[in-house]
């Protein structure tokens, strides 16, 4: 029995990788993570130029998960791009995360990538829910649809977008109607369910200091929202599309669910946070055993195969 998988024709020891944005800010935090039991690894979503983001308090884990608004702090695309070129020989699978503070810097971002030797995946993330007055860019579908032309006009690298979460079915298929019109390596659902509030209920406080205290849920609290994410696409998109499942991933039963609705790969945010990268080997593990104790053999015996009730 093996969780060995394949992405992009590259073998990975497991499905499993962080989050973009979770231990992976700095060249020590990738390093460690690098080092660690994880199949592949993603860098901190890159604008052009290096961001302070948002005041602290900006991250806080809570009982159920986490909330967020941390405004995209980062050393800037190049910081991340040099690190990659440093070490693509060596490591299998690298993600290099992506976005900008406006459309031309997007495309600029982009070519910059493009133009570079770097021959790993790019993660173009549409769905920040923290820089203020900036629209998660997916939730505007013709925005979306009009950046996607633009960058496939230029961009033959491998690349995959980070999706927001989605909670209409109709969304589901306008969206899906779109992206299967482009050669995607893989859209990865979901990033953090954005806006959401916690309360401290002895201080009658926020808990977090942006925008009033409004951020990006993760955890417990966003995994029936993933998994029909996952569901929906995989179900949607052309086969060639694969789909990466993020969201609420904390027990080895937690990534066999998002495999069971279609994952190719699963990534840790929240959890990752609050138990560091020791956590990629209690997942294999428990994940191991699930497959043990169904008689499963490979990802490929279940991976999109959950079943509805006829
Ligand atoms: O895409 C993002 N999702 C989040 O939940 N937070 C970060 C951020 O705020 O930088 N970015």
């Amino acid at each position: 029995m093996t969780v060995e998988t394949s992405f992009l024709g590259i073998t990975l020891a497991n499905p499993l990788m962080n989050a973009s944005g979770v231990h992976c800010m700095t060249v020590a935090e990738m390093d460690e993570l690098a080092q660690s039991a994880a199949g592949a690894f993603v860098t901190k979503t890159a604008t052009r130029d290096y961001r302070a983001g948002n005041p602290q308090p900006r991250y806080v884990d809570v009982p159920l998960g986490s909330i967020n608004s941390m405004g995209l702090p980062n050393e800037g695309l190049a910081y991340y791009l040099d690190y990659c070129l440093a070490r693509q020989n060596q490591q299998a699978l690298q993600f290099l995360s992506v976005v900008g503070l406006s459309y031309d810097e997007i495309v600029e971002n982009l070519r910059t990538i493009e133009a570079s030797d770097y021959q790993g995946v790019t993660e173009f993330n549409l769905s920040c829910p923290n820089v203020p007055g900036k629209p998660q860019i997916a939730y505007d579908f013709e925005l979306t649809e009009r950046l996607l032309t633009e960058v496939f006009s230029f961009f033959t690298k491998p690349l995959g977008l980070k999706l927001p979460p989605y909670f209409d079915i109709a969304h589901f298929d306008q969206m899906a109607a779109i992206l299967n019109r482009f050669p995607l390596t893989y859209v990865n659902c979901v990033n953090s369910i954005g806006n959401g509030l916690y309360i401290d209920v002895d201080k009658e406080q926020v808990v977090i200091k942006p925008k009033g205290g409004f951020g990006g849920l993760g955890g417990d609290y966003i995994k029936p929202t993933a998994l029909a994410n996952v569901r929906a696409f995989h179900q949607r998109l052309n086969p060639s599309i694969k789909i990466i499942g993020t969201g609420g991933v904390r027990t080895g039963q937690d990534v066999f669910e998002h495999i069971l609705c279609g994952a190719s790969l699963v990534q840790v945010g929240t959890a990752l946070h609050q138990e560091g990268v020791g956590i990629f080997e209690r997942l294999v593990a428990e994940l191991e055993a699930i497959m043990e104790a169904k008689g499963y053999t490979c990802l490929e015996d279940f991976q999109g195969k959950l079943r509805e009730i006829n």
